[in-house]
C-alpha cells in the first residue's frame, strides 16, 4: 500500500530527500522534468509537433523551464515558452532553469497581468504554471489568462497538478482551473484526482516516480492509501492440493424478486466464480429454472424463510434486485437476528436499512456494506461533496466497526481501525446495471473462503475492477456487460496468486 500525502507532506518529502540524499533541489527537479518528459514521450506525439510550455515562476514554472529544454534535447524543435512573470517573486530554480534556457535555441516570451493574450498556434500546451503551491483560488491576472487559455480548447497536458486545483482542499465546481486532458504528476496521485467532482477539470492522470524518500513518505502520518496489487497478492492464498468443496465454504446470496432475477443470477453466479465451494441462491420460485439453466453448480432455496438453517453458512450476500417489500424486510431482521456469521450488505438490503434505522444499529461489527453514491446518501443523509462523504464513512466504520465500501471510480474503503483505502482498478467500461451486483457475489465468496471481511474487502473490489481492465485492455472491449465480468473473474484471481505465499 501507499501513502497518500498532502500537498505539504509532498513538500516535506521533497524537502527530506534534498536535505538526505546529497541531492540539490535543482537536481530535483531536473529529475521531476526527466520523469514528465518520459511520460510525455510515451504519448507519441510527432516531434515536428508544436508545443507551447506555459510558466509561471515558482518551482511549477522551473519544471516547466528544464521540460523544455529535455524536450528539445530529445528531438521536440518546434517547442516554446511563455513565461507568466505576475509576481517579483520567483524560485531560486526557476532563475537557474531560466539561466540554462537561455543557452538554447528555444524561444521565450514574458508576459505580465496586463499583457495582450500572444496568438496560440500550438495543438499541445503544457500547463507550468502553478502546481501544488496553490494557496488561494485563481484571480486576477491568473484568472484572466486561464479562463483565455481554457477558451482556446487545446490539449493540455499538466505539470504535476493543473494551475487552480487543489490537492487536498474540497473542489469548487465553479472554480477557475486549466482544464487538462492529461495531468502527469510527480510520486503519488493527489486526493481529489480520486474524487468525481475532478473530473469536469481532468481527463486522466499519470503518476510517475521521482525518486523522493520512500521511507519517509511512508512514515508520515496519513490514514489515506492507495492499494497496489501485491497487496492482493499477499492476501490471495493457493488452494491447497488436498482441499475440497468443503474447505472453501458455503456462500447463501439472498436476492432477486421476480421482474429483478438477473440480480440474483448475477451476484450467485460470480460468488461461484470467485470460488466458494458451495453457492445458494435464496431467490422467488419463479426464478429457479433460470438458475438452474444458467448456473447449475449453485443450489437453490424457494422464497420460504423457513427452510434457511442459518448455522449452515459460512457467508451471506444480500440485497441485489431483493426489493424493500414487507417480506424482504422481514428475511432482513432475521438475517440480523439469526445469522451470526460474516456478512455483506448490498442493494435493496441498504435501502431498507436506510428506511429502518433501528435494523441499521444491528449490523454486526465487520459487516461489509458496499453502497453506490445514491445508496451511501440514502443512508447516512444527503452530503455536498466527495469529501464530506469520506469523512462520514471513516466515521462510521471506527463507530460502528463496519466496512464501508463507496462504490465509484476509485472506490473507497473505510475500515473499524480508520484507515482509508482507495483502490485503482476498474473502469468506464463497467459503468452499467449488473456491475454492483457481481461485486456482491466476489465478497460473500471471499468471505466464505474464510478471508477476514477486510481482506475480503480489499481483495475483491481490486479483483472486480481489475478483471474489468483486463478485458479492456487485453480484449479490447469498449463495455464489459457484467456476465463478461463473472467469466474473467477465475482468470484475474488466477493472475493474482503468488504459488510460493
Ligand atoms: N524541490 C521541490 O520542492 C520540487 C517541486 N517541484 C514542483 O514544484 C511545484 C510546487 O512549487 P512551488 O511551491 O514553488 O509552487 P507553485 O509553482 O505551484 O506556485 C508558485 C507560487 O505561486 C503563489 N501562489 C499560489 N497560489 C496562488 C494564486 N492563487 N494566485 C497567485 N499566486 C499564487 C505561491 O506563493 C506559490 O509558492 C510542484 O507542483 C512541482 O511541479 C518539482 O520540481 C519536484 C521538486
Ligand atoms: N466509471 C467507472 N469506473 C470504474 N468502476 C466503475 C465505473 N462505473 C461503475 N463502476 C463499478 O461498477 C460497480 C457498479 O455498482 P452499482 O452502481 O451498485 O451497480 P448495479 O447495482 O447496477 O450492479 C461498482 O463497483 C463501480 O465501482
Ligand atoms: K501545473
Amino acid at each position: 500500500m501507499l501513502k497518500l500525502l498532502s500537498a505539504s507532506q509532498i513538500r516535506s518529502a521533497d524537502a527530506h530527500t534534498i536535505q538526505h540524499e546529497s541531492i540539490g533541489s535543482l537536481d530535483l527537479m531536473e529529475r521531476a522534468s526527466n520523469a514528465f518528459v518520459q511520460k510525455f514521450v510515451a504519448f507519441a506525439l510527432d516531434r515536428q509537433t508544436n508545443i507551447s510550455i506555459y510558466c509561471g515562476t515558482g518551482n511549477n514554472g522551473g519544471d516547466g523551464l528544464a521540460i523544455a529544454r529535455i524536450l528539445f534535447k530529445n528531438g521536440y524543435k518546434n517547442v516554446s515558452v511563455k513565461i507568466l512573470h505576475f509576481s517579483f517573486k520567483t524560485t531560486s530554480d526557476f532563475d537557474e532553469n531560466l539561466r540554462r534556457l537561455a543557452k538554447t535555441n528555444i524561444s521565450a516570451e514574458i508576459f505580465n497581468e496586463e499583457s495582450e493574450f500572444p496568438e496560440e498556434h500550438s495543438p499541445i500546451l503544457i500547463d507550468a504554471i502553478l502546481g501544488s503551491g496553490l494557496n488561494k483560488p485563481l484571480e486576477g491576472g491568473y484568472a484572466r489568462w486561464i479562463t483565455h487559455l481554457n477558451n482556446l480548447s487545446k490539449k493540455v497536458i499538466a505539470v504535476d497538478v493543473p494551475t487552480g486545483f487543489f490537492c487536498d482542499a474540497p473542489l469548487d465546481k465553479n472554480a477557475i482551473v486549466f482544464h487538462a486532458d492529461h495531468v502527469i504528476s510527480f510520486q503519488r496521485p493527489k486526493l481529489n484526482f480520486l474524487l468525481p467532482e475532478s473530473a469536469q477539470f481532468i481527463k486522466e492522470f499519470h503518476v510517475v516516480d521521482i525518486g523522493l524518500d520512500e521511507h519517509f513518505i511512508q512514515a508520515q502520518d496519513s490514514n489515506k492509501v492507495w492499494v497496489e496489487e501485491n497487496d492482493i497478492k499477499a492476501i490471495l492464498k493457493p488452494r491447497a492440493s488436498f482441499s475440497h468443496k468443503g474447505t472453501f465454504g458455503h456462500a447463501l446470496i439472498i436476492a432477486g424478486q421476480t421482474e429483478t432475477m438477473g440480480a440474483a443470477l448475477l451476484s450467485s453466479e460470480a460468488c461461484l466464480h470467485a470460488g466458494a465451494g458451495l453457492t445458494t441462491a435464496f431467490i422467488p420460485e419463479p426464478g429457479l429454472s433460470a438458475l438452474n439453466a444458467r448456473s447449475p453448480e449453485v443450489m437453490a432455496i424457494l422464497g420460504d424463510l423457513q427452510k434457511i438453517e442459518w448455522n449452515k453458512f459460512d457467508a451471506l450476500g444480500i440485497g441485489p434486485g431483493f426489493g424493500v417489500q414487507v417480506s424482504s424486510l422481514e428475511v432482513l431482521r432475521k438475517c440480523l437476528t439469526h445469522y451470526r456469521g460474516p456478512a455483506v450488505y448490498d442493494a435493496d438490503a441498504l435501502n431498507m436499512l436506510a428506511a429502518n434505522k433501528e435494523l441499521f444499529n444491528l449490523l454486526p461489527e465487520n459487516s461489509i456494506v458496499c453502497p453506490h453514491v445514491k445508496e451511501f446518501d440514502r443512508l447516512f443523509g444527503a452530503h455536498k461533496n466527495w469529501q464530506q462523504r469520506i469523512e462520514t464513512m471513516e466515521r462510521e466504520s471506527t463507530e460502528r466497526g463496519l466496512i464501508i465500501i463507496l462504490k465509484n471510480r476509485y472506490s473507497i474503503i473505510t475500515a473499524p481501525s480508520g484507515v482509508i483505502y482507495f483502490n485503482p482498478t476498474g473502469n468506464p467500461a463497467m459503468a452499467s446495471g449488473g456491475s454492483g451486483d457481481v461485486l456482491t457475489g466476489i465478497l460473500t465468496a471471499l468471505l466464505a473462503q474464510g478471508y477476514s471481511a477486510l481482506q475480503t474487502t480489499i481483495a475483491g473490489v481490486y479483483i472486480h475492477g481489475k478483471a474489468a481492465d483486463e478485458l479492456v485492455q487485453e480484449r479490447k472491449m469498449f463495455t464489459v456487460p457484467a456476465r463478461y465480468l463473472i467469466k474473467q473473474l477465475p482468470i484475474t484471481m488466477g493472475k493474482l496468486i503468488n504459488s510460493f505465499a
